[in-house]
C-alpha cells in the first residue's frame, strides 16, 4: 500500500523506524520500493552522485524533476520526497510554491526545503496550500559557502539551543518530517522527544531519531572519495544490491544502524 505522510506520522508515533534512501532512477526505484524504502529522496546529492560536481549549489529544479519522474514510474509503495534545489526557493514562498507545483507534477508527494528561522513562511504557504514539507537543519549543504565546509554543527551550548528552536518552530510552521543532519546524537534525540507531530530523520545524528537517511551510493560503497563519519557499507558481506539494500532496512528498523561509531 501506498506511504502518505500521515503513515509516516504514525510510524513515528509508534516507534516504528523509518527507512530513508536517495535514489534518483527506475531501476534502483524498484530495487528500493521492493526491499521496503518507506522514503526515496530525490536528494541534490544528485549533483555530486550523478553529475559529479564537488557541491549540490548548481543542481537546478529541472534536473531534480527529470530525476523525480524517473523515481516516480517505478514506486509502488515508498513514499517519493524531492529536494527543492538552492535556486529554487529562497527567494519568495512564491517561488518556493511554483517550485514545489512542478516537483509534485513530477511524482513528488513531498518536498524538502534547508533552513529553520527563514523558512517558516514559506513553510506555512506551502503547507497552507497543499504541499507536505521536510525541513532540514543542521548540516545544510546547500550553505556550505557560509557554513565554512561539511562539518558537524549544534556544537556549543547556543548552537544547540538554536537548532531545538528551530526544529520546535518548523513543526509548528507544519512541516511533516525534519532531516537532521550531522548533529550531535545526543541532541538529535533531545529534538526527538521534544516534538509531537513531525518525525525526525537523521543522517549522522545519532540511532534515537525516528528515522534514517543515507545516499544510495555511499552505503553501496561505489561513491569515489573521502567518507563521511556517518557512512556504512552495506554491500559488505552481501552477495547483490538488492541485498545490501534490504540489509539497511533491517537494520535501520531494528536500530541496529546507527552505532557510535556512524554518530558524532
Ligand atoms: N555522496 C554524498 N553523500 C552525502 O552524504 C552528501 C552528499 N553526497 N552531498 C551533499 C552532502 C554533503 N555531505 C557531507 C559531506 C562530507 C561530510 C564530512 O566529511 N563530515 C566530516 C565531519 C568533520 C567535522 O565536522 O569534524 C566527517 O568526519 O564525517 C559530511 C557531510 C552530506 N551530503
Ligand atoms: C543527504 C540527504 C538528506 C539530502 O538532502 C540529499 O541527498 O540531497
Ligand atoms: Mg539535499
Amino acid at each position: 500500500m501506498q506511504i502518505t505522510t500521515s503513515t509516516l506520522q504514525n510510524m513515528a508515533k509508534q516507534g516504528q523506524k523509518i527507512a530513508m534512501l536517495t535514489c534518483y532512477d527506475a531501476t534502483f526505484s524498484s530495487v528500493l520500493d521492493e526491499a521496503g524504502v518507506d522514503v526515496m529522496l530525490i536528494g541534490d546529492s544528485l549533483g555530486m552522485v550523478m553529475q559529479g560536481h564537488t557541491s549540490t549549489i548548481p543542481v537546478t529544479l529541472e534536473e531534480v524533476a527529470y530525476h523525480t519522474r524517473c523515481v516516480a514510474r517505478k514506486a509502488t509503495r515508498s513514499l517519493i520526497l524531492a529536494d527543492l534545489p538552492f535556486g529554487a526557493y529562497l527567494e519568495s514562498p512564491q517561488q518556493a510554491m511554483a517550485s514545489s507545483v512542478t516537483l509534485m507534477s513530477a511524482g513528488a508527494h513531498m518536498v524538502k526545503l534547508e533552513g529553520g528561522e527563514h523558512m517558516l513562511e514559506t513553510v506555512r504557504f506551502l503547507v497552507a496550500r497543499g504541499v507536505p514539507v521536510c525541513g532540514h537543519i543542521g548540516l545544510t549543504p546547500q550553505s556550505v559557502n557560509t557554513l565554512g565546509g561539511y562539518k558537524v554543527q549544534g556544537k556549543t551550548d547556543a548552537a544547540a539551543e538554536r537548532l531545538k528552536a528551530e526544529a520546535l518552530a518548523l513543526e509548528a510552521a507544519g512541516v511533516s518530517m525534519i532531516v537532521l543532519e550531522a548533529v550531535p546524537a545526543k541532541l538529535a534525540a533531545e529534538i526527538t522527544a521534544s516534538l509531537t507531530t513531525a518525525a525526525t530523520i537523521g543522517i549522522g545524528a545519532g540511532v534515537d531519531c525516528h528515522g534514517q537517511v543515507l545516499v544510495l551510493q555511499d552505503m553501496l560503497d561505489i561513491y569515489p572519495g573521502k567518507k563521511a563519519r556517518f557512512v556504512k557499507n552495506f554491500m559488505k558481506g552481501q552477495s547483490s544490491i538488492q541485498a545490501a539494500v534490504k540489509a539497511y532496512v533491517n537494520a535501520v528498523k531494528d536500530a541496529s544502524f546507527p552505532t557510535a561509531e556512524n554518530s558524532f
